[in-house]
């Protein structure tokens, strides 16, 4: 498996974790059973919407903070603890949260940002499952940000991240003009 970094960190993209059948099932469920919010961040002093929706699930006891904002976690699903469990055997550790992105159309982004909260601990895996419309998802370094990286994750596709990957490197999904559909992310972490 290629390393997608080429220093200070570990991006490895396997494509097709899930069959097709299965993606398709679980963008469906997870639309659903999932309990989409859009919530507000605090960014340069404003409060702003979120421009997609966000849940957070995990294990009980393990609230976690994210861009200025306190996320209790409601209790796995059957589905999210399926996903969970093909997720753990590629990362080749557990899981007990997950941060869920619903992007609804192209509009709908993520800023650059590092998943380096302290609460993850010093060189965190981050297992990253896509269902969906397929997004381009960029990486650029946090010291020299003319080095970048970009991979299209793929509907079914598991991204892992790990080693110093959170300390060097930030990542975002840019918004597009491509008349898209809906795209579901879930970023497996482990709370210490
Ligand atoms: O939607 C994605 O692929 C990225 C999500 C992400 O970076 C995060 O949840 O921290
Ligand atoms: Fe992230």
């Amino acid at each position: 498996m290629d390393n997608l970094l080429p220093v200070d960190g570990t991006a490895v993209l396997f494509p097709a974790l899930f069959t097709r059948e299965e993606s398709d099932h679980y963008l469906e469920v997870l639309q659903e059973k999932i309990n989409w919010k859009q919530e507000p961040v605090i960014m340069f002093g404003k409060t702003v919407m979120q421009p997609r929706l966000t849940a957070w699930y995990g294990d009980e006891g393990k609230a976690y903070s994210y861009s200025g904002i306190t996320m209790q976690p409601v209790p796995w699903t059957e589905a999210l603890l399926a996903i969970k469990t093909r997720a753990e055997a590629v990362a080749g550790q557990s899981f007990n949260s997950a941060l869920l992105n619903f992007y609804r159309n192209g509009q709908d982004s993520m800023g650059w940002h590092r998943d380096n909260e302290s609460s993850l601990g010093l060189n965190p895996v981050i297992g990253s499952v896509s269902f969906g419309a397929e997004r381009e998802f960029q990486l650029r370094h946090y010291m020299n940000r003319s080095m970048k990286r970009s991979v299209v994750l793929t509907h079914g596709s598991v991204l892992i991240m790990a080693d110093a990957t959170q300390h060097y490197w930030q990542h975002a999904i840019p918004k597009t003009t491509k008349p898209l559909g809906a795209r579901i992310n879930i970023t497996f972490r482990k709370i210490m």
